[in-house]
């Protein structure tokens, strides 16, 4: 049988410091799954998909991408990557929108100068996907935070990632354009076959278009399908309320008594 393990995390631990910011986590990501990564503020979700791109390395454990461990993996083509940070480009920056977006295939073409006719086209069609085609010619440094970032996300498009891996990709993007967003992202996972890692904070909408979800709190706490995080999250509320509802009990009769 064909292992088809996009991404696995073994028994991964990382310290920035002295504090652990990852203990023992361990997960993978399925060749054409929708992984949503969750969590509270500074439970490690950045720091796993920092891991994962090899941009630093685990204190414990080890790490494969693509059925190879990361310390051999060289095809960084495969992945493409949209970081949280809207890297601002400021007004005075030179290059159009449509060359940032063009350089996307810099990784996988070797030589920007032979950038053929075919790969302007490619360039201007991952620029519709992002409703920015219309900006093709603009300076990259007179658009907005969430403009930049919809063309960074055509950037990692254009060169054909079977990962793609985002980092709450939805700030900066306007309210009304979030869900054609999410469908953007659901058609390139379903039709186009595109492995989807997306860390998010928007709970409610992301578990409706991810296949399956990843709770991280230093360690995972959660892995499974989108059902059975409702299940989960239910069952945990469910929990919750009823242990708050005996403490109000206990802390009425406390009180009254
Ligand atoms: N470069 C760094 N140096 C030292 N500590 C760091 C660094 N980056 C992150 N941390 C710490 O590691 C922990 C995990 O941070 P991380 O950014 O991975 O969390 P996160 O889940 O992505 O948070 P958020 O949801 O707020 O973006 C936090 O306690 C954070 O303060």
């Amino acid at each position: 049988m064909i292992d088809c393990k996009i991404v696995k995390v073994n028994s991964v631990s990382f310290k920035y410091e002295k504090e652990w910011a990852i203990k023992h986590a361990n997960f993978t990501v399925d060749k054409g799954q929708f992984v949503a990564m969750i969590g509270p503020n500074g439970s490690g979700k950045s720091t796993l998909v920092n891991l994962i791109l090899g941009f630093i390395k685990p204190n414990i454990g080890s790490i494969q991408v693509f059925n190879q461990s990361i310390k051999q993996f060289d095809d960084w083509k495969e992945i493409g990557y949209i970081s949280q940070q809207v890297n601002r480009f400021n007004g005075g920056f030179p290059a159009s929108v449509l060359e940032v977006v063009k350089s996307g295939l810099v990784s996988r073409l070797g030589m920007f100068r032979f950038l053929k006719r075919e790969h302007t086209q490619k360039a201007i069609e991952a620029l519709k996907i992002v409703e920015m085609e219309k900006f093709a010619k603009a300076k990259i440094g007179e658009l907005s935070g969430g403009q930049q970032q919809r063309v960074f996300i055509a950037r990692a498009l254009v060169s054909d990632p079977s990962l793609l891996i985002l980092d709450e990709p939805t700030v900066g993007i306007d309210a009304k354009h979030v869900n054609d967003f999410y469908d953007l992202l659901g058609r390139l996972n379903k039709k186009n076959g595109i492995t989807l890692l997306m860390i998010s904070h928007d709970i409610g909408t992301i578990t409706k278009h991810a296949t399956h979800v990843v709770c991280v709190n230093k360690a995972i706490s959660f892995q499974g399908t989108s059902d059975e995080y409702k299940q989960f999250n239910k069952q945990n509320f469910t929990h919750v309320h009823e242990h708050m509802d005996q403490q109000l009990i206990h802390d009425h009769v406390e009180v009254t008594s």
